[in-house]
């Protein structure tokens, strides 16, 4: 399902997802996940379970966490802050996608300035943005906890694009992303929204709005070219 954003003016902003996008980190989050179930006594989750859980950060990751398997609401704000004490260290076995780093110096090179948009909450995020070595890429970091609302309201999709000086009247740029959350934050912002196919969506590709998808980072920077005006 294509959107009508079909231009921007270049070098346009890029801003994009981190988990699932940039980086396939759950394994640190299901490692971490897993050290606080076992503390409970609880059984641990497999892989395939937190890939369904990633995308609406720490509060919505345990919210489905205790829905799924049927464990108490109540525990939810503990649960959540023995998570918060362990995430931060959880970066060692994050991994980039490949060709992730090139795209990154090919687009940086053309001109285009970079932000992260993500919900995963921003010491955590720049924590694994340090250890993966794409620090220096982004002007702008936009975490889970930097405003009062996180994806999919579109406020820190904005954000992201006003730090990197996008005409707030008229956004010009492109939210690049691998979640149902990623498409309804872009679209609301109104944005052209990049579906990387790889990560953690939920949905069929087909059912998700999108402007333009790929599965290899080597692909982007020529979408992101077609994107004139
Ligand atoms: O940590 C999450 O739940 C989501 O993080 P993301 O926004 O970078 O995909």
């Amino acid at each position: 399902m294509e959107d009508d954003m079909n231009t921007c003016l270049h070098p346009c902003p890029l801003v994009f997802d981190l988990d699932g996008t940039l980086i396939d980190s759950a394994p640190d989050i299901r490692a971490a996940v897993n050290e606080v179930l076992a503390e409970n006594g609880l059984p641990a989750l497999t892989l395939a379970e937190v890939h369904g859980f990633i995308g609406g950060g720490v509060e919505v990751l345990w919210r489905k966490i205790i829905a799924a398997k049927g464990l108490s609401p109540e525990d939810h704000a503990r649960y959540v802050a023995a998570f918060l004490t362990r995430y931060e260290a959880a970066t060692g076995l994050s991994a980039l996608y490949p060709g992730v780093t090139e795209a990154l110096e090919t687009l940086a090179t053309r001109g285009h300035a970079l932000a992260i948009c993500t919900n995963k909450p921003l010491e955590p995020a720049r924590a694994v943005l340090r250890k993966t070595g794409l620090d220096g890429f982004f002007r702008v970091v936009i975490g889970g906890d930097s405003l009062p609302v996180k994806k999919p309201d579109p406020a820190p999709v904005q954000a992201a694009l006003a730090a990197l000086g996008a005409d707030p009247l008229r956004p010009d740029g492109i939210y690049i992303g691998d979640s149902e959350y990623d498409a309804s934050a872009a679209l609301a912002a109104g944005v052209p929204f990049f579906l990387f196919t790889e990560g953690y969506r939920h949905l069929p590709v087909e059912e998700m709005t999108h402007h333009t998808s790929f599965s290899d980072f080597k692909n982007l920077p020529s979408l992101v070219e077609k994107l004139r005006d």
